[in-house]
């Protein structure tokens, strides 16, 4: 049987509200996720036990074993395949790198064998799982088990990590202030419209905070998007320290991020469309 191939967009948290803590530790999100067209790359293959090779610019030191969220993620859904992972995304990275491959793994697995995914319990795989399934805008809540699929939005963006990897736990961690207010009500129509970019203005990253105080890596690089002609808001993604910039158009995120490049040539840059 031919391979089939399935892509892992970066997941960007436009906004992304901590309300409250549940008694497990789990914290309750309300988010606002969309999906960028850079992104990793799985391919799989039928095979009588599972194997994974990690390949592409960004393998380095993401495991190719059973700690993998493509390994985990074929054996949730009880299919021993042959993985190739196709890395491209920086991990640690607050873009759901690993929870993005793990969805791309599901959606080409039940390809292969021609059998739909579960949708119950999707979170335990990581909790960006269930959005990452969408793969284009969606409204996040619960602990990310509840997702709320919106019409695609078309921004231009661009992204930009420092290459200092972000612990998640610590992030959630270092947050004092537990319960805030969830996003205020949304536009309805958040695609294109210019209201929506001064709506999500007045929203937040909570996790920005703390993020920054751990890594102060990530204050530069807002500051870098900041300075880039053009920007009309700036934010940091999930847990960091990927932070984005939204563009009016194209051209001028692609001019950003040959900005961004020449001053800082060891950062990932990558200017893209969010959906
Ligand atoms: C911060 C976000 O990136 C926002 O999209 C995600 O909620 C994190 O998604 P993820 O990396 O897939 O998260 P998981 O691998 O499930 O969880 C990593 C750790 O983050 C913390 N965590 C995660 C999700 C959540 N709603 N509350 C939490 O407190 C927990 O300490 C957990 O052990
Ligand atoms: N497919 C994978 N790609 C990247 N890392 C993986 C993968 N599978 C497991 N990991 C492990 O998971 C850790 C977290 O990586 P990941 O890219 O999922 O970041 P993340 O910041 O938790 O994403 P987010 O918070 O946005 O969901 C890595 O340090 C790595 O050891």
């Amino acid at each position: 049987m031919s391979p089939t191939d399935a892509f892992a967009p970066a997941k960007v948290n436009l906004a992304l509200h901590v309300t409250g803590q549940r008694a497990d530790g789990y914290h309750l999100l309300d988010s606002l996720v969309v999906f960028a067209d850079v992104g990793d790359r799985v391919r799989v293959t039928e095979a009588r036990a599972m194997a994974l090779t990690v390949t592409g610019p960004r393998a380095a030191g993401v495991p190719a074993d059973a700690r993998n969220l493509c390994w985990k993620a074929s054996e949730w859904f009880g299919e021993s395949v042959s993985i190739v992972l196709e890395k491209h995304l920086p991990a640690a990275a607050g873009i759901g790198g690993g929870s993005s491959d793990a969805a791309a793994t599901l959606r080409a697995v039940a390809d292969l064998r021609g059998r739909p995914v579960p949708s119950e319990g999707l979170e335990r795989l990581g909790a960006d799982v269930p959005v990452c399934m969408v793969g284009h805008a969606a409204r996040m809540a619960g602990i990310g088990d509840v997702v709320h699929p919106l019409p695609p939005l078309a921004l231009h963006a661009v992204l930009v990590n420092p290459g200092v990897d972000v612990s998640t736990p610590a992030v959630f961690k270092a947050l004092t202030q537990k319960t805030n207010p969830p996003m205020a009500e949304m536009p309805a129509a958040a695609g294109g419209a210019g209201g929506f970019v001064d709506w999500l203005a007045a929203q937040r990253n909570d996790l920005q905070v703390p993020a920054v105080a751990l890594q102060p890596v990530i204050g530069h690089v807002l500051a870098a998007l900041e300075a880039s002609p053009g920007a009309r808001l700036v934010r940091m993604s999930g847990s960091g320290a990927t932070c984005f910039a939204l563009y009016d158009d194209s051209a001028e995120a692609e001019a950003a991020a040959d900005g961004l490049r020449a001053l800082h040539a060891d950062w990932w840059v990558e200017p893209c469309t969010l959906r």
